[in-house]
């Protein structure tokens, strides 16, 4: 028997007034998974993840949360699937101790939220007692995570959870995520970041123009894009083009005026360079291979361009 998928959006469509924002979505997230959703500014991945919570009705298409439609059967969704309140749903004076009361009292059978307060970091010095307007950027986004894990549900959704956190919060944050994974609940995590993407999701759908331009691993978005590696160095003796040209995996060779050689092919490329060097007892300077990122393949997939 299959499992129900967590998620299921098919051929979703929503357009605000005569503007299409999503024009046709599709995909399955499974119990367990690290979801990613990807994509330029303008590209339709709010407006998708606010017609799985229910919070928009889709103009076509149907959505499915473990099985419910959100919209029609909201209450039971709510109790499956967390989403993070907006910053300005606090209130400025409101304590981390009450929010979390606050939103535990919502919930019929709540996760403990000392528990979620000291798994989040929420529970050291005063933090407890510090009012939501002067916690930190990270605390802040700390206690949303919190306040989207206190119903204790099977799913979860992240949306820009690290913008606007320096470098130090968002690893941290990270690190957050990759626990609330590890503890079983599904994850549908909203991300401009590649790096983000890359570490945290187990597929990625990248959304540009209100369609999905690819959905795959993040290692297959990237095979896929075919972008490809680049080995340079500058050989200690000159080496015959033709020769480079013609190893396994090659697309392009490039001289530089003073002697360096771009080649760009594949791994299989790589090992071919290694050994046509050895073989003609040439060595190389400057050695670089540089891998094809998941921020290649996005900017291939998508032309580009934040709109
Ligand atoms: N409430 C709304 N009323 C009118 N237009 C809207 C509304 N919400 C979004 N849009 C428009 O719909 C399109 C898609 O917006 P959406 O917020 O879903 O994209 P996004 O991919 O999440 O973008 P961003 O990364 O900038 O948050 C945009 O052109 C946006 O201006």
């Amino acid at each position: 028997m299959t499992k129900t998928p967590m998620m299921e959006v098919t051929g979703l469509r929503k357009a605000y007034g005569g503007r299409t924002a999503v024009a046709d979505v599709s995909f399955t997230v499974a119990e367990g998974e690290v979801f990613g959703i990807l994509g330029p500014n303008g590209a339709g991945k709010t407006t998708t993840v606010e017609c799985v919570e229910g919070l928009r009705t889709p103009d076509a298409g149907t959505v499915r949360v473990a099985g419910l439609d959100p919209v029609t059967h909201h209450d039971e969704v709510t109790r499956v699937l967390g989403a993070q309140l907006q910053q300005s749903e606090l209130q400025p004076k409101i304590t981390v101790r009450e929010a979390l009361e606050l939103y535990a009292s919502f919930h019929e059978r709540p996760a403990d939220w000392r528990v979620l307060a000291e798994r989040l970091g929420l529970a050291e010095g005063r933090v407890l007692t510090t009012r939501f307007a002067k916690l930190s950027g990270g605390q802040k986004q700390r206690l949303s995570i919190a306040l989207a894990l206190i119903g204790d549900p099977r799913a979860v959704v992240l949306d820009e959870l690290t913008t606007g956190l320096d470098p130090r919060a968002r690893r941290e944050t990270w690190e957050l995520i990759e626990d609330v994974r590890d503890s079983g609940v599904t994850v549908l995590l909203v991300t401009h970041f590649m790096e983000e993407a890359q570490r945290l999701c187990d597929r990625v759908a990248v959304i540009d123009q209100g369609r999905v331009a690819a959905l795959d691993t993040p290692a297959g978005l990237i095979r896929r894009a075919t972008v490809s590696t680049v080995i340079s160095f500058t050989p200690s003796a000159p080496l015959d083009d033709r020769e480079l040209a013609a190893l396994p995996g090659a697309v392009s060779v490039r001289t530089a005026d003073d002697g360096g050689i771009a080649i760009e092919g594949t791994d299989e490329t790589v090992n071919a360079v290694v050994s046509l060097l050895a073989r003609h007892r040439i060595t190389a300077r400057r050695l670089r291979v540089t891998e094809a990122t998941l921020d290649d393949a996005y900017l291939a997939l998508t032309n580009g361009a934040d709109r």
